[in-house]
Parts: structure tokens; sequence; C-alpha cells
């Protein structure tokens, strides 16, 4: 991996960016005598996009500066590539970076993403949309859209009033999974094994295993909101009686029109009802500790 040339991609509006992250980035780098490019995104998708010129342009190596949707984007872009890509995990939940032991601390995230020690990873994919570290349909997906909505206040505390007004509203939906209906309150697939902020929704996914994980939440009484909150926190889920696992290499799943979708916690919308979940065995490289 040549040092010389790393493509910072910075989200200024994830969760955790703090106003002066470049600047901060650049004085680290300062002592280190590495040449580098910082660029911002400017609106959604636009990491994607940058990451794809700056590939063409014959760049290898990408710093994704943001969360779990910031790193989608640019690892979208480098898929089946020679190009590898780092975190430095400043969203609100972090889900892959803390998959991959990557630290939260700006410092100590840089020096791993300065690191030669490089590693494939698999990505799921949702019809040809791929993911990296959860997606799903159901709660976590209306979650998603309202968390979206109230893009100017992110960070994990507005997650979490989000999540529990959620709760409350949500109502179960109906879907036919691997063509037997059904009714769930939520059916995450992980590539990786939490939402992030170590919230273990699939909490026996391994990157790359060549598997992918699926729990469905059934329908329960909001009496055990808690006690499955519990359970996902302490990598126990699948030992409710709400909860239904599953292991393979696709998924297939029929939704209703216009049923809210995640992909690594951003809303995404398909107008097929039909999704086909599958895994790209060992398509990413990324830097590791
Ligand atoms: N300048 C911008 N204005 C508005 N949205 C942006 C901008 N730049 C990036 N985005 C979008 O911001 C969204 C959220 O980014 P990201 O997921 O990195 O942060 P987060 O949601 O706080 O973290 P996490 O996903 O780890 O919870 C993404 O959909 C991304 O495309």
């Amino acid at each position: 991996m040549n040092q010389q040339d790393i493509i910072f991609i910075i989200n200024p509006i994830a969760g955790g960016a703090k106003k002066n992250i470049e600047l901060l980035l650049k004085s680290l780098l300062a002592q280190k005598n590495i040449k580098t490019q910082f660029l911002k995104t400017l609106y959604k998708k636009h990491a994607f996009e940058l990451a794809k010129e700056y590939l063409a342009k014959g760049y290898t190596h990408f710093v994704a500066v943001g969360g779990d949707g910031t790193v989608n984007e640019v690892a979208t872009a480098l898929l089946h590539t020679n190009a590898v890509l780092s975190i430095i995990p400043v969203g609100s939940g972090n889900g892959l970076a803390r998959m991959l032991q990557i630290p939260l601390e700006i410092e100590n995230a840089l020096e791993v993403a300065l690191t030669h020690k490089v590693k494939k990873i698999d990505a799921g994919t949702i019809n040809e949309f791929p993911f990296f570290c959860t997606a799903g349909i159901g709660f976590d997906a209306y979650c998603a859209y309202v968390f979206d909505q109230n893009s100017h206040k992110r960070g994990l505390a507005n997650y979490i009033k989000v999540a529990l007004n959620a709760y409350f509203k949500f109502k179960p939906i109906e879907i036919a999974f691997e063509n037997k209906t059904k009714k769930v309150f939520s059916l995450t697939i992980g590539n990786a094994n939490q939402f992030g902020n170590n919230a273990y929704i699939t909490p026996d996914a391994k990157i790359d295993d060549g598997l992918l994980d699926c729990s469905v939440i059934l329908p329960h009484s909001k009496i055990y909101g808690p006690v499955l909150a519990y359970l996902m926190m302490s990598k126990k889920l699948r030992n409710s009686k709400h909860v239904d696992s599953y292991t393979g290499k696709s998924f297939s799943i029929k939704i209703a029109p216009g049923t809210n979708i995640h992909l690594d916690g951003e809303p995404f919308k398909l107008d097929a009802t039909a999704l086909n979940f599958n895994i790209l065995e060992l398509s990413l490289a990324v830097t590791v500790k």
C-alpha cells in the first residue's frame, strides 16, 4: 500500500464529527510527513462519487471519516478493487469500526489507518445494493427514517430518543421470509454483529466467514422491550423466545410496496418488493490493528 497518497473523505454532518476534525487530522499527520488530500462531502452519496472519482485517478487508499453511512458509500465504490479502506469512526453508531475493533479515539484510529495491516472482509447485498454492517426492515428501518428526518440532530443521544419514541408507535409488518408469510417486528441481516453502539443484533456474525446472519424479532408485548434491549447489548439476543435466528449465504424476502428498508442504518427504498440478500465474499480490503 502506498502511504504517499491517502484520500480522506470527511462527512461533516456525521454524528460525532467535530467542527475542527480536518484541522485535527492535519495536525496529527503533520509530524508524519505523509501526503494526503482532504475532501468534504456536501450531500448524500457524495462520498461514493468522490471515491469513484479518485479511484479512477489511480488512488488506492481511502479513509472514510464518518459513520456507517459514509463508510457504506466509500466502501461501495472500492468493492472488488485493489484499493484499501480505512475508517476514522466519527458517526453516531460506528458499527463496522467497532466490529473491526478500530479505536474510537481519532488519534488511535489514524494510527490504524496508517498501518500496513490489511484484511479482506465480506459485504452483503440487497439486490444489487451493498451493505457492510447490517441491513433490514421493520423497526430498525423505521428508526433510520425518523433519525434521518432530524439529520441536523444526529449522535447517540438523539438516536436513543428516536428509538424510544418509535418503539411505542411502531406496528409489526407482514413479510414473506423464504416464501413463508410471517409477521415481524424487525428483520435484520448482519454482515457484522452489531448496528453500532455495541447493540449486537446478530451477535454471532463474523465479517469474513462468507455467511450472513439473520435475526428476526417477532411481535411481542412492549413489556419485553427492556429485556430484549438488555439481551441485545449483552450479545444474548438469540436466547430470547421472541427472536428467530438464521445463518446462510442468501435470504429471500418479499415486502409490501413502499416498505421502509435500511442499509447500514441509512433509510433506503426500492421499487421492487422482492429482496434478495446475498454475500460478496472477501470483496473489500480494510486496514486493521
Ligand atoms: N454535507 C452533507 N449534508 C447532508 N448529508 C450528508 C452530507 N455529507 C454526507 N451526508 C449523509 O449523512 C448521512 C449520515 O452519515 P453517517 O452515517 O456517516 O453518520 P451517522 O449517521 O451519524 O453515523 P452512523 O451511521 O455510524 O450511525 C449519510 O447518509 C451521508 O450520505
